[in-house]
Formats: C-alpha cells, structure tokens, sequence
C-alpha cells in the first residue's frame, strides 16, 4: 500500500485547451478511504485516471510513497482499477478471472489457489469459482472484476471508478460494507468515484468534493457538513440541501433583512454576494417569536424525520424535524437558529468568523 501525492496537479486534454483538472495538492493517507465526490463532468476520472497512469497530466508529478511515478505506465504502478461496467474474461471461469493476475506475474499455481481461495471466501463467491464468468449476472460479474483488484496482495491502491452503478440497491449496501471490512482488514487505500453524496458519505473517512474542474473542499463527512468552505458544498453534503438566504452588512452585522438572523461582521469585510447559510437540521420551529416567520406549503419525509417546506420571501426554507412535526400546510411557524450554526457566505465562499 502506498500513500498517494498530487503534486501541483493539473490536466488540460489539449494545448491551450482549459484545465479539466485545475492545479491541486492533494496527500492520500496510506491506507485511508476516500472518495472523490462530483457532479457530471467535474473531473472525478481525470483524476483517477492520472492516478493509475492511464493518463499522463499535463502538469505537476504523481508520488507514490515518494516516488515520481508521472511516466510509469499502468502495469508497473501495481494499481487495480474498477470501472462502471464490469471487466471480466469472458472464455474463463471465476476462478481463473480471479488468479488471471497473478497468473500473469508467474506466481506459483499453489499461491495462486490459495489467493483466489481467500478473495472469493471474502467476497461470497466461493461456490461459483468453477462457473463460466459470462454467465453472471451484472452484479456477480462486478463482485468479479473486485476480486481480480484484491487478488494481488502488492497493489499500490484501488481505485473504484463508480463500481456501484450496475448493482442492485440492497447488493449495493452489501457490496459498500464488503470493501468497508476490506479495507479495516487489509488497510488498502481506496478511491471511490462517485456522485451520490450517500454513497460517498458510507464509504470514506475522508471525501474529496469536486465542482469544474476544481477541488473545492476535502474532508470528513462531519467537517463537510458542519463546516462547509463553499456554497456547493453546503449544497452538494447534506439531505436536504442547506438554506442559504441573501444578506447584507448593517453596521458592524450582517443581517438578513425582515428577520433575526444575524451574525457580528468581521473588521473590513470586502465587497460581494453574501448570504446567510444553515443546515436544516439546525433550525426549530419556535413556540414564541423566532428569528424567521413563513407558511409551511409542503411536507417530506427524509427517514424517520419530516421535513417542513416553509416560504419565506419568495424563498423556500427547510427544516429537518425528527419524528412528526404538529405544523400542517398552510399554517404560519416560526423557526430558530443558533447564531452558532449560522454561515456566512462571501461570493459562494464560507467566510471564517472568529
Ligand atoms: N478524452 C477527453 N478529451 C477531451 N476532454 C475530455 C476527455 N475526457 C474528459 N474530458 C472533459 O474533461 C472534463 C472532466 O471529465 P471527467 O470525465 O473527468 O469528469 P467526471 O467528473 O468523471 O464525469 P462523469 O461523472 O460524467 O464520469 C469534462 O469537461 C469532459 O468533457
């Protein structure tokens, strides 16, 4: 296993073109668990591909244990890789798709049983290593392609790029605790692409938020959530997204007009956008007067808990209450929020107050 360095990273497909990575620096602990999270387009493969050597970058240096493996092809990095639709061999059984790598690097026959015995124990496919691998369903052939990654215990790291697309939902849980207990178990270092924040959020320890090209914040599930750097990922983390309301700086506060919500402004803040942000999560509805009053005109449920829709000025504010709220449509409320739990946005950046 290998700790992972993005040194002064960027990638442009072409001469002049622009950055589909912009500069970054970027350390992956040996062993840890990330996931690069995105919407469509924002560079997640890129990345992943410059990783495993499938693609050279434009700029800056891959380190693997601090080693410059910029120019190393992919064979020799000892990465494996997982992408979106499975790889299998199709004129060979379980088994053999399984040990195909090692059998590659001349390993003895006895090592290689013994290996291939050991992954598919792990990963439940013990008793179909005799069956053809291209009469699996999509799901098995996924779990397959896993393996052939596990097979070899020398790999650098694995990258999963969005493995979990073609699986079912409830194998799809499954399949997210199996590299959980794998990675406890054996310390790989795992990259998972993904663009499905909960798929994210279960896997890693740490999670790396994309948006155009560009890493915008990277962190643990509990530091995205309670401490947001940007706008996107106050609304990219979180279900459902966070509140953001149009402020502005009265006197030494900054305020949100025609409510209570308010927060001390830093000594000369510059000029821009700002806002006000907080979690659904962290609003309550007030008996008495709260800092914000609106109409509740709708009613979800997220789990267990009923989130409240509530308009305000042409805004729609949410509020996660857990268990059954007595607020009904239509009816006017009053919601709190902790000054503490307040975020202030400058240009679609968290500013950091005292
Ligand atoms: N081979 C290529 N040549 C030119 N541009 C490319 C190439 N591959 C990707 N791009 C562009 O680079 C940008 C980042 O693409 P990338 O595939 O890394 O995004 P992604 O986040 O993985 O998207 P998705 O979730 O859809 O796979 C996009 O604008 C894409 O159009």
């Amino acid at each position: 296993m290998a700790e992972i360095v993005l040194e002064r990273l960027a990638h442009a497909y072409a001469p002049g073109a622009p950055y589909a990575l912009k500069p970054l620096q970027l350390t992956w602990r040996n062993g840890g668990t990330y996931a690069l999270l995105g919407p469509s387009g924002c560079g997640k493969s890129t990345m992943l591909n410059i990783i495993s050597g499938l693609l050279r970058p434009s700029e800056g240096r891959v380190l693997f244990d601090g080693r410059d493996v910029t120019a190393l092809d992919t064979g020799v990095r000892n990465i494996a890789q997982v992408f979106q639709v499975p790889v299998i061999y199709k004129s060979m059984t379980v088994g053999e798709n399984l040990g195909f790598p090692l059998v590659c690097r001349g390993a003895p026959a006895a090592k290689i049983k013994a290996r291939v015995e050991a992954v598919a124990e792990r990963l439940g496919l013990a008793p179909i290593l005799s069956k053809p691998a291209n009469a699996l369903t999509a799901d098995l052939k996924q779990l397959v392609s896993l393996g052939r990654g596990l097979v070899r215990e020398d790999v650098a790291a694995i990258l999963l790029d969005e493995p979990l697309t073609v699986i079912d939902p409830q194998l799809k849980f499954d399949l997210r605790r199996i590299l959980k207990e794998i990675n406890e178990e054996f310390r790989l270092t795992m990259v998972l692409v993904t663009h499905d924040q909960t798929e994210a959020l279960t896997f890693a320890e740490e999670i790396v938020v994309m948006n155009h090209g560009e890493v915008v914040q990277m962190g643990s599930p509990t530091e995205l959530f309670e401490r947001p750097e940007t706008e996107h990922v106050g609304w990219f983390i979180g279900s459902p997204a966070m509140n953001f309301l149009p402020a502005l700086l009265e006197k030494d506060r900054i305020i949100v007009p025609g409510t209570d919500l308010s927060v001390a402004a830093p000594a000369a803040l510059p000029q821009g956008n700002l806002k006000i942000g907080f979690r659904p999560e962290h609003a309550t509805l007030s008996p008495m007067a709260g800092d914000l009053e609106g109409k509740v005109t709708r009613i979800w449920f997220e789990g267990a808990d009923e989130v409240l829709g509530i308009d305000w000025n042409a805004h729609r504010v949410k509020v996660r209450v857990s268990g059954t709220s007595p607020a009904r449509i239509g009816e006017a409320v009053s919601i709190a929020v902790p000054t503490n739990r307040l975020c202030v946005f400058l240009d679609g950046r968290r500013l950091h107050l005292g």
